[in-house]
């Protein structure tokens, strides 16, 4: 694991992202997946919002997805054998880029067929204190031909990356817009923040 969190850590110094397959193995997804969340679908999700609290507002016209918070103290095996790689991350990038990153917060995500999330920025305004977007693919078998990309603006260019099973996709939350394009499939995937202070409970 140590060479996969150092290709996240370089890349996040060098460029404000990184892309890591295999973060999760195919045993780690599949264990995922079969969770009763992912197993009952959408039923006991619900549709995500844009923005915060009191000004959370639904707009299909702007993401399409839904959501199910995680909680690590109830969290199944599975899901808490991500939330756990995820805090080791965490330690990693502090001891490697001397930064004091805090805690996580940590949804499951469904894209059904069709359904989008338009460029965006994932900080909301100032007070906001996501600093590091983490979303992980749990989609088995995805090609090109299913869509579905995540998208970044970068300056001068774009990058497209498939939402393929196990791989990691790490970014400055305040620096990179990106987005999602509709896919043929369902897309699922466990799309988190990395803070620098301690969680608190709003989404729970
Ligand atoms: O699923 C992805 O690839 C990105 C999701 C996203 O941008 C978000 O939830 O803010
Ligand atoms: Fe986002």
């Amino acid at each position: 694991m140590n060479e996969i969190f150092d290709s996240i850590v370089d890349g996040l110094a060098e460029k404000g992202y990184a892309v890591a397959d295999s973060f999760l193995s195919q045993a780690e997804v599949d264990a995922i997946l079969a969770t009763a969340e992912f197993k009952h679908g959408i039923d006991q999700f619900k549709k995500a919002g844009i923005g915060k609290n009191q000004g959370l507002q639904i707009n299909e016209a702007i993401r399409g997805d839904y959501i199910h918070w995680l909680d690590k103290n109830t969290a199944s095996a599975p899901a808490k054998v991500y939330l756990d790689r995820l805090q080791e991350l965490i330690l990693y990038i502090n001891r490697t880029l001397f930064l004091s990153l805090k805690d996580y917060e940590v949804h499951m995500t469904i894209y059904p067929i069709g359904s989008f999330y338009k460029r965006h920025l994932d900080q909301f305004k100032k007070d906001d204190h996501r600093k590091l977007s983490v979303i992980c693919y749990l989609n088995n078998d995805w090609t090109a031909i299913h869509g579905g990309n995540l998208r970044m603006y970068l300056t001068g260019e774009t990058l497209d990356f498939l939402p393929i099973a196990g791989r990691l996709v790490c970014f400055r939350s305040d620096q990179i817009e990106h987005e999602v394009l509709p896919a043929t499939r369902e897309r699922l995937s466990l799309t988190g923040w990395i803070l620098d202070q301690v969680a608190d409970l709003r989404h729970l």
